[in-house]
């Protein structure tokens, strides 16, 4: 130490420290020609530095920062923070900042700043040719001292915590010593592909210079065994779209006797994807497990930014994640899939506050926010659910063995879409499937669908001889029948059927795809309903779920609640009523998302000419009396355009349990006359 230049009073009690807490095993210290030791004497100077810089009282017994891996030291004495397992996955933001300074320091403070100056402290150890070990952790570290002391920095590129500053660091020297010698980097089984770009992909990246080290063990040092060559291997697999968040395997793994062979990041995600859809079989095509590890990335980094006690704020989601509400600057083409990141026109003062991240609580694929735009205002509380669930006694009965071959497609696999006979799944529909391969509506069974929703005078009315909705407001003496339109149903591919869960036959059950957002209107109709991304004709946007109740049930629960609750309007399962002589009140069933429900329950109404419209959708069960209601969209529909459905009110009817509001729908065809 003296050779160095470090005089006795600093070494003393840092020696003392160290022996024990490696319990007094000198070799541990003397090893590397003392590396340990003036390490630990180095990292209490700069952090002695750090506390002064910061106006604070170094106290007497401020514990030097020993916290760092040592490969001497046999595991179970490595501190437990140290103790890092094989092959973890971490999330590692690169803007974070550590309270920990172990390791390596970065070195780039002002050299004035004495008595202990790091730049000193730099240059004795780059005297000290011998210094080997590279600790990644520890590198990650080290950032945060960069981010600490880039005000005295005078170049400015040093400032920059993360990638910029290691690689700084490594151009210093401090480094990348002995680490990786050349002739061994073959024995990295999975070379560099590419590298430089930083963000939103992932990247299938190895950063060989930063991540991966091989450690050449000396004689004597502990585990792993003397002359083995331990590899350190970091895999980032995912990134947040700012590349500021990243998903990676770290693997630390000795070369021999344990002939570990890695692969690449690319393999490793087919690999686990392919896993991961055979053993859950209800994923859709599209699931990606890329976009999956991606949006991790996103969300901690949003979660990051946004919770503040509990209640989620984010000015910066709102400044760079949403889309600009000038359309005018936006590609319409079909593949403007997201948008384009850019700032809203919010006005000078007005913000944009985020109240929930994502209403789904993850129930859902995709996450789905709600903002408050203009006041603040809170939706009314509500159990989100991505399913219908059956409230009491209506009777929804499922199950394989109710489903006749006929009604199903056994013998079919893969993709129903592609046969060129269309199976028996196609039979409801005309002998045509609904969908097409890109998995929108068919065109002509889109119009015709509005055509009969439109013009429900014109032949599409039926009428019951006794009709569960009279007999529910009146048992004893029910009125006559107001009529319920007929309906064209979509019959999807399900458990029964043969083909895989790719098949185009089946786009309702796989959930929500689009990108949607809740936010509060501007002209009194409350909360709504909006995508993020253009939608084209006939795309599917989201089921009406709620709860599953009778009539009855329904007529109970809104003679029991008050005028004043706000009521989500409930949807009647009625669409084949008319196949039914006399319908018992538990089959006569319809869907209430006034307590449980999806983001459907905020889509607002808009007479005739709304963008969405209902179709009856028939999954698990071969009648009719239950069904899923699903939104389809009846023109391309712009981005932050409100999504609309025609509620299909009779606003003129005074005795529907559910008294109309006064529409503000806006549409020239309202059919609220007394606005
Ligand atoms: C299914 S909810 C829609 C979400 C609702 N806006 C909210 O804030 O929760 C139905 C309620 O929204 C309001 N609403 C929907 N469409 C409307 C319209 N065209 N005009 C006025 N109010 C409307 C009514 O209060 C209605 O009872």
């Amino acid at each position: 130490m003296k050779s160095l230049g470090l005089p006795a009073e600093d070494v003393k009690p840092v020696l003392k420290k160290l022996l024990m807490l490696y319990n007094k095993k000198w070799e541990l210290i003397e090893e590397d020609n003392y590396r340990t030791l003036a390490d630990a004497i180095f990292e209490l100077a700069d952090d002695k530095i750090k506390v002064e810089q910061k106006g604070l009282i170094i106290k007497e017994d401020v514990e030097p920062p020993y916290k760092k891996p040592h490969i001497g030291l046999p595991e179970d004495q490595i501190p437990s923070s140290l103790n890092r397992g094989k092959g973890i996955m971490e999330l590692e933001g690169e803007s974070q900042k550590s309270s920990s300074s172990g390791g390596i320091n970065a070195f780039t403070k002002d050299p004035s700043n004495n008595p202990h100056d790091p730049a000193r402290n730099e240059s004795i150890r780059n005297k000290s040719k011998n210094l080997i070990q590279v600790d990644s952790a520890n590198v990650k570290k080290s950032s945060y001292a960069e981010g600490e002391s880039g005000a005295h920095d005078a170049n400015p590129k040093s400032r920059l915590p993360g990638l910029h500053s290691r690689k700084q660091r490594i151009k210093n020297g401090c480094e990348t010593k002995i680490s990786v010698e050349p002739g061994e980097k073959q024995l990295i089984d999975f070379p560099p592909r590419y590298s430089g770009a930083t963000s939103n992909v992932r990247q299938g990246l190895i950063e060989v210079p930063q991540h991966s080290h091989m450690l050449k063990l000396s004689k004597g040092s502990g585990t792993p065994s003397s002359h083995e060559t331990k590899f350190q291997c970091t895999h980032r697999i995912a990134s947040s779209s700012c590349g500021h968040v990243h998903l990676s395997l770290k693997c630390d793994h000795v070369r021999e006797p344990y002939n570990f062979r890695g692969t690449n990041s690319d393999e490793l995600l087919r690999f686990v994807e392919r896993k991961y859809k055979k053993l859950y079989k209800n994923v859709g095509p599209t699931f990606s497990l890329e976009k999956l590890l991606n949006e991790i990335c996103e969300s901690y980094k949003e979660m990051g930014d946004d919770s503040v006690d509990g209640v989620h704020r984010h000015q910066e989601i709102v400044e760079t994640d949403r889309p600009e509400r000038n359309m005018g600057n936006r590609s319409s083409g079909s593949d403007s899939h997201y948008l384009p990141r850019q700032p809203m026109d919010y006005g000078a003062k007005k913000r944009a506050v985020l109240k929930v991240l994502d209403i789904t609580k993850g129930t859902e694929k995709t996450k789905i926010s709600l903002y408050d735009d203009i006041g603040n205002e809170d939706p009314t509380s509500f159990v989100y659910i991505p399913e219908n669930i059956i409230y009491q006694s209506g009777y929804v009965h499922v199950s394989l063995a109710r489903i006749a071959n006929e009604e199903c497609c056994p013998s079919c696999t893969g993709d129903c879409l592609s046969s060129s006979i269309p199976c028996a799944c196609a039979g409801d529909t005309g002998g045509e499937f609904a969908y097409t391969p890109g998995g929108l509506l068919q065109q002509k069974f889109l119009r015709s669908c509005i055509s009969m929703n439109q013009e429900p005078q014109n032949q599409h009315l039926f009428y019951c001889q006794d009709c569960p909705l009279e007999r529910a407001k009146n048992a004893n003496r029910p009125k006559k029948c107001k009529g319920h339109l007929l309906r064209k149903f979509i019959k999807e591919c399900w458990r029964k059927c043969g083909c895989s869960m790719d098949c185009g036959n089946r786009v309702v059950q796989r959930g929500i795809t689009r990108k949607l957002e809740v936010f509060l209107t501007s002209k009194g109709k409350g909360w709504a309903v909006r995508a993020l991304e253009e939608l084209p004709e006939g795309a599917f946007v989201c089921e009406y779920v709620g709860e599953i109740l009778t009539n009855m049930e329904l007529y109970e629960r809104n003679k029991q609640s008050s005028g004043k609750d706000k009521h989500v309007y409930p949807v009647l399962l009625d669409a084949d009523w008319a196949t039914e002589g006399v319908l018992k009140d538990e089959d006569a069933l319809c869907l209430d998302a006034t307590y449980y429900g999806n983001v459907a329950r905020f889509i607002n109404h808009r007479c005739f000419d709304s963008n969405l419209l209902e179709i009856p959708v028939q999954v698990e069960t071969p009648d009719r009396h239950y069904y899923h209601i699903a939104f389809f969209t009846k023109r391309k529909v712009n981005a932050l355009e409100e999504l609309t459905w025609d509620y299909g009110i009779d606003f003129a009817d005074h005795n529907h349990p559910i008294k109309a509001f006064k529409c503000l729908c806006g549409s020239e065809l309202c059919r609220d006359k007394k606005r």
